[in-house]
């Protein structure tokens, strides 16, 4: 994975394809280009954004979740903004008809297979996690570095029966090259961070999961400088809350990435507030917020923009090679949150209550 922020080829004019997708996809994405556009102007760089469609919208408008010119058009890109897919309007679809169909359409034919899903915790936040006792004494900085194009997500899956009684089946097949890139990429982060790499797996039921051992111990070899250890989910899930401070880097596979990140990010405050980068060999990447359309909030000014305020930061970083830029939106983030402005998500007694509009704004008042 070629993916840094360091030994880019400097430009002053970039490509960036935008899904805002459903739900709240669309109100955090308005809220990040606004943000991505004062931060490129300061740092003189020219971003041309082609907004495209994928998810529900998508279906409703082109007959399909992922029409072909969304993915032709991201492939041209240096990079991919996006929102989130889904709702309940489509959830009676089936199969490869569903939005959701489009997030597995882009992250496979754009060769993302690493995502990187970091979770810390805001000082400013401390007071309104419910582990507060925990996480004041020991803080959180963990990043969870999730297999993105294989497993049980991209596996065969179908309906069959069996005995007479309907039946449905989901295939996890995970080989040695897809688990050999993960791992590199999870030992090369560490040595950026405190060094040490836990693996969460099931080996203790999955031949899969045995397979991810005997690879990613392969692997250990050439990062002697990087600890190693092993969980299995349950406990790790269970570790997460306990002591997320024994945490560094995370590697793990696609389903058990999806699910320990919503994990963390509950213990950092809300979903509302972790981004994430898609990366693949190239430069190019998909950057969005770890959470979903959440329609029980969507159109009602609720959400939290921040996670994909700060997705948008990890696209400067990774794909255009612009670090400063990044720091820049992390650093008026921590400023806003500072002056006491909060989403209802992250609200807490004595702060003062925003919407996803004026939370944006905010943030764009900082750069
Ligand atoms: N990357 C994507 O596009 C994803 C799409 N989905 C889709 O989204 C739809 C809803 O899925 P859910 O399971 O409800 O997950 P969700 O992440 O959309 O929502 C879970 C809960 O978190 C809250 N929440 C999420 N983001 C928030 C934000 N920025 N600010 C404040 N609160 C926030 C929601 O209000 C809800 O109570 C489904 O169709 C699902 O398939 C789910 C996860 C990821
Ligand atoms: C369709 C799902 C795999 C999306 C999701 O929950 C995620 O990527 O976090
Ligand atoms: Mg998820």
């Amino acid at each position: 994975m070629s993916n840094s922020n360091e030994a880019k080829a400097s430009r002053n004019e970039y490509n960036i394809a935008v899904i805002p997708g459903d739900g709240i996809g669309v109100e955090v994405t308005a809220a990040a280009l606004k943000v991505m556009e004062k931060v490129a102007a300061k740092h003189e760089v020219k971003l041309n954004f082609t907004e495209l469609l994928a998810g529900g919208c998508a279906i409703d408008k082109a007959g399909e979740p992922l029409p072909k010119e969304t993915l032709a058009q991201c492939q041209k890109s240096d990079a991919v903004l996006l929102g989130a897919v889904g709702g309940p309007k489509w959830d009676n679809l089936s199969g490869d008809k569903r939005p959701e169909q489009a997030l597995l359409g882009l992250r496979g034919g754009l060769g993302l297979y690493a995502n990187l899903r970091p979770a810390r915790i805001y000082d400013e936040l401390k007071a309104a996690s419910p582990l507060k006792d925990t996480i004041i004494e020991k803080g959180i900085d963990l990043l969870i570095v999730r297999e993105l194009t294989g497993g049980i997500y991209f596996g065969e899956k179908g309906r069959t029966t069996v005995d007479g009684y309907a039946a449905a089946y989901d295939h996890e097949v995970y080989n040695e090259k897809e688990i050999s890139r993960i791992t590199r990429t999870a030992f090369e982060a560490a040595r950026k961070r405190r060094r040490k790499v836990t693996l969460v797996d099931k080996a203790n039921i999955l031949e899969s999961s045995r397979l991810w051992r005997e690879v990613v111990n392969k692997i250990a070899k050439d990062y002697p400088d990087v600890a190693i250890d092993y969980l299995y989910v349950d406990n790790a899930a269970m570790q997460l809350v306990k002591n997320p401070a024994q945490f560094d880097v995370i590697v793990t596979s696609n389903m058990f990435g999806d699910i320990l990140s919503d994990e963390a990010s509950m213990i950092t405050g809300s979903i509302g507030m972790l981004a994430s980068a898609s990366l693949g060999e190239g430069s190019l990447g998909m950057y969005e917020p770890i959470h979903g359309s959440a329609p029980d909030i969507a159109g009602q000014d609720l959400a939290n923009p921040l996670a994909q305020i700060l997705s948008a930061a990890m696209l400067f970083e990774y794909s255009l090679g612009m670090a400063e830029a990044a720091r820049d939106i992390e650093k008026a983030v921590k400023s806003v949150l500072g002056q006491g402005y909060r989403t209802g998500d992250i609200w807490t007694e004595g702060f003062e209550k925003v919407g996803t509009k004026k939370m944006g704004e905010l943030v764009l008042a900082e750069i």
